[in-house]
């Protein structure tokens, strides 16, 4: 009987078949392995091989993952569609960034990029709205939705949060977001902070005549994020938001099941994805954990602020360039830039990322010294001026409080 060994996965005049899922991976080989040795380990490793030597019999290398090209320093591996489970991203992503990420043979791996096949692809569900949320639920015509996050992030009373709310959404903005680590705690707990936010929701959609939405944080385990995206929909809410790379991508599944079933839309906070991506040789890019956020059916997704914020950013515009692609017919996904962004920051972000976009601050907002409602006035302002081609120092001599924005802040971009 023929063994099967790791350079039986390595074959570089291999074309892999439309129907195979094809990844890129960045490789550093470990100082005793060539890029070859390397390239054949990570194909057989991420699908049916071993180091050992195999005597197995019938066609397991149908299984068999092909690595078929070595670029400086980049490998592509071939995966047979017949490796994956249907619909089952934890499967997916412990074959190809499984075991790989932590074997010797290696001392650095990335996964870069995957190109989807429409087999695979498909039996996901992907986004219920994407971008249409903008005009669908907003009726945003050509300029970004923008969304607040109350700060400080924890501490916050019900009532203290829910007022903000208001504030925020008479102050001209659409969105009200809870931050990350914000779900039921003692001090602003999960339903009052519902029902309460709500009311003010409506209080301001009468007082304005816009339409007013809130991203309520459901994370938490699988059970209880099912029972409180009921919640959401039992009270009149639009969106549910969840901190997609903590709770796990399988849980992500079991939310965008239940969020169909009520016509309820999904805003992915991507806190911890730093732990995979931001290592430049090493982990998981952003770009596949945002193609993997759309897959199972994140509707906006935060992308990053292509360099202006407090936070590192892999290749914001590329990235939300790949959101809006044709992807085997799934839905787009918003992308939303959030981290350390306030007006002055404005026209240089959508002059980076264009308008098909969500514009979100908490500090950029609340650190307005006239507050809140000041703070929401500045941010939509210079939005609307950004998006309309507009001076934004023009725009600030009709609006007192982006002036007082510009002021304080400038167009530095803060750490
Ligand atoms: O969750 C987020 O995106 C952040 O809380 C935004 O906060 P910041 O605008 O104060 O950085
Ligand atoms: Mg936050």
């Amino acid at each position: 009987m023929p063994g099967i060994n790791y350079e039986d996965f390595l074959d570089l005049d291999y074309e892999p078949r439309d129907s195979e899922l094809v990844c890129t991976f960045a490789v550093d080989p470990a100082s005793d392995m060539d890029m070859t040795d390397a390239a054949g380990r990570v194909a057989s490793e991420s699908s049916n091989g071993t180091w050992a030597e195999l005597q197995a019999e019938g066609s397991i290398t149908d299984l068999s993952a092909t690595a078929c090209a070595i670029d400086d320093g980049r490998i592509t591996v071939a995966y047979p569609d017949a490796l994956f489970e249907d619909g089952n991203m934890a499967q997916v992503l412990s074959c190809i960034a499984g075991n790989i990420m932590g074997m010797k043979a290696v001392e650095r791996i990335r996964l870069l990029d995957c190109d989807w096949p429409e087999p695979l692809a498909t039996t996901f569900p992907g986004p219920q709205f994407g971008t249409s949320v903008r005009e669908e639920i907003f009726d945003a015509g050509d300029r970004p939705i923008t969304a607040t996050v109350p700060k400080p992030k924890v501490g916050l009373s019900t009532d203290q949060h829910a007022q903000i709310g208001y504030e925020a959404w008479t102050g001209g903005l659409d969105l009200l977001k809870d931050d990350e680590n914000l779900t039921d705690q003692d001090f602003n707990p999960f339903a009052d902070r519902l029902t309460e936010s709500l009311a003010q929701r409506d209080r301001a959609e009468d007082e304005t005549g816009e339409k007013k939405s809130y991203l309520v944080n459901v994370t938490a385990d699988t059970r209880r994020m099912l029972e409180r995206v009921d919640m959401v929909a039992e009270h009149g809410g639009e969106y549910v938001m969840v901190d997609v790379v903590t709770c796990g991508w399988s849980a992500v599944q079991r939310v965008r099941e239940r969020c169909d079933e009520h016509g309820l839309a999904i805003h992915a906070h991507r806190a911890m994805h730093a732990a995979f991506d931001r290592i430049p040789d090493h982990g998981v890019s952003m770009r596949v954990l945002a193609q993997v956020s759309r897959l199972c059916g994140a509707d906006q997704l935060h992308t990053g602020t292509a360099d202006l914020g407090k936070l590192e950013n892999e290749d914001t515009a590329g990235i939300n360039e790949w959101l809006y692609t044709d992807l085997h017919g799934l839905n787009d996904v918003l992308p939303v830039a959030s981290g350390g962004l306030h007006p002055g920051l404005v026209p240089e972000l959508i002059d980076r990322v264009g308008t098909n976009v969500c514009v979100q601050a908490g500090g950029g907002v609340h650190g307005h010294p006239d507050g809140t409602h000041a703070g929401a006035k500045a941010l939509r302002a210079a939005v609307d001026a950004a998006a309309a081609g507009e001076d934004i120092e023009a725009k600030a001599d009709e609006v007192p409080e982006l002036a007082t924005a510009i002021e304080k802040w400038g167009t530095e971009t803060p750490r």
